[in-house]
């Protein structure tokens, strides 16, 4: 089994690092390509893949073909391997944005056709990918992209009709998620903290968190009624949170990233 990489940016980087730390590939599977051979050579350096002349080579030699450019270089991309694109392999589109309709379409004939989105934290195996499949992917494919994407995280599989919210809600998520801790731990060196003891103090409060909601399965309101102790110090915060706007800000740019999507 052969997996190939057109794009060897940030998001394949994470996959790459991903799937490899898992053991769920060896390096000798994996191939890609890349704009530039100074990605290239970081590639090989970095994870020890192979990397091909050309994105041509890249998709004769892949049984599952993972597509992973921006949007925009699709047509290019597409148009560079279509010839090498039998019936038999399996391509993974990753990018947001463009439907399984309009991929297939560029192909220009079926093509067994899996889209996917996933997210960063992939890289230290939390990642969170939404899969939804073409009628040409039959179950074995399915399960088997399921397992590659679950390698390095959660794979649910969707409707495509879901695809620009799982965008924004676990695809762009981290972003967001970074910046919230930036600033809390901001707040933390304003008060005295040093910078990497408040990023610490951060990030494990943002990861246990995350981990009632889901290991406990209490509801998030009550979970954030727990922190607040009557007449304390939290629900001050709170009020403070509520008065800029925090959860319209989060829905506004979070709506933002759909409607960006639905544009791509
Ligand atoms: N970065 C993220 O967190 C996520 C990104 N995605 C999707 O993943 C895709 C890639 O995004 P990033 O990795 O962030 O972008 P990036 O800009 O970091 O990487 C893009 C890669 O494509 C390569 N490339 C550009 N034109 C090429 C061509 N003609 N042939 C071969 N390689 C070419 C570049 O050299 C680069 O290695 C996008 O479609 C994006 O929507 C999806 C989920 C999350
Ligand atoms: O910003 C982007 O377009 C990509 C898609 C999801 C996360 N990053």
């Amino acid at each position: 089994m052969q997996i190939g990489f057109i794009g060897l940016g940030n998001m394949a980087k994470a996959i790459i690092g991903g799937m490899l730390k898992q053991n769920i590939v060896t390096q000798e599977q994996i191939v890609g390509t890349a704009k530039t051979e100074t990605t290239m050579e970081k590639m090989r350096k970095e994870f020890g893949i192979r990397t091909a002349g050309s994105n041509k080579e890249t998709a004769a030699g892949a049984d599952v073909l993972i597509l992973a450019v921006k949007p925009i270089f699709f047509p290019e991309v597409i148009e560079e391997i279509r010839d090498e694109i039998t019936e038999d392999k399996l391509v993974i589109s990753i990018a947001a944005g463009k439907t399984m309709e309009w991929i297939e379409k560029e192909f220009k004939k079926p093509v067994k056709l899996i889209r996917c989105m996933p997210n960063t934290p992939a890289l230290v195996g939390e990642g969170c990918t939404a899969v939804c499949v073409n009628s040409s992917v039959k179950c074995e494919d399915e399960e088997f992209c399921l397992k590659l994407m679950g390698s390095f995280g959660k794979a649910i599989s969707i409707p495509e009709r879901l695809m620009d919210a799982a965008g924004a809600v676990s695809g762009s998520s981290p972003a967001y998620v970074f910046m919230f801790i930036e600033a809390m731990a901001d707040a933390a060196v304003a008060a005295g903290m040093p910078r990497k003891q408040a990023y610490e103090f951060a990030s494990q409060a943002v990861l246990g968190s995350a981990k009632m909601v889901l290991e406990t399965g209490i509801h998030p309101g009550e979970l954030k009624d727990m922190v607040c102790s009557p007449g304390g110090t939290t629900i001050e915060g709170v009020r403070v949170l509520e008065e800029k706007g925090m959860r319209s800000a989060v829905m506004e740019a979070l709506s933002a990233c759909v409607e960006k999507s639905k544009k791509l």
